[in-house]
């Protein structure tokens, strides 16, 4: 598969930062923000910042229902803490009227870390990733309170969860976009071209 087109959701968060980790990664990527922008992409990321903004706007421009729809359909995604957040099927403390995608059968609390330990890093092993742990940067960081049956827990930080994947639906708690080391990228960006070369057999 020539690189495949992944779209990083523009509606609010650190979208450059995944535009940049995601050519870094041998992707031709772009923002997505319109229903009609999702159609071209081959892969989707959802960005960190604020999951009750994002789950805001993603009503407001009528981009909810068409993601739950791609998603639904199998649309490779990697959501990264708040992306995390709106992958889940529940939010264990939502803000009233907070939605998600949804789409991985998990259950999340949002700043899950605490007060004192708003931000922070941590080395993190990753199922998946070779060679030295990745650095994780947790930035009023949910963690992954539970999860169903089939989804596959890719990484911990001290006996809570903060990676996993179900499918095609990738997520973690940190944010690799934020270090320069693309790995993490380079693994979801192997997910998508799998799921390429999948389809057309
Ligand atoms: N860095 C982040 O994405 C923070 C997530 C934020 N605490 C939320 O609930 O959405």
């Amino acid at each position: 598969m020539p690189s495949p087109v992944i779209g990083v959701l523009a509606l609010q968060g650190d979208v450059r930062e995944h535009l940049v980790a995601l050519a870094a990664a041998d992707a031709v990527a772009r923002p997505v923000r319109r229903p009609g922008e999702l159609d071209g992409v081959d892969g989707l990321v959802i960005p960190g910042g604020e999951s009750t903004t994002i789950s805001k706007l993603a009503v407001l421009f009528g981009m909810m229902e068409p993601l739950r729809a791609r998603v639904r359909a199998g649309l490779p995604v990697y959501g990264t803490c708040a992306g995390l957040i709106m992958l889940a099927d529940k939010i264990l403390d939502p803000r009233s009227g907070q939605e998600t995608i949804g789409g991985i059968d998990m259950i999340v609390r949002r700043n899950a870390f605490g007060r004192q330990n708003e931000s922070f890093e941590a080395a993190v092993d990753i199922e998946g990733v070779e060679g030295d742990p990745v650095e994780g940067v947790f930035i009023r960081a949910p963690w992954v309170e539970s999860v169903g049956a089939g989804i596959e827990v890719l990484a911990e930080h001290e006996g809570h969860i903060v990676a996993v994947r179900q499918g095609n639906a990738l997520a973690t708690s940190f944010h690799p976009e934020l270090t320069g080391d693309h790995r993490v990228h380079r693994l979801f960006t192997d997910m998508v071209r799998a799921r390429g070369a999948a389809d057309s057999l």
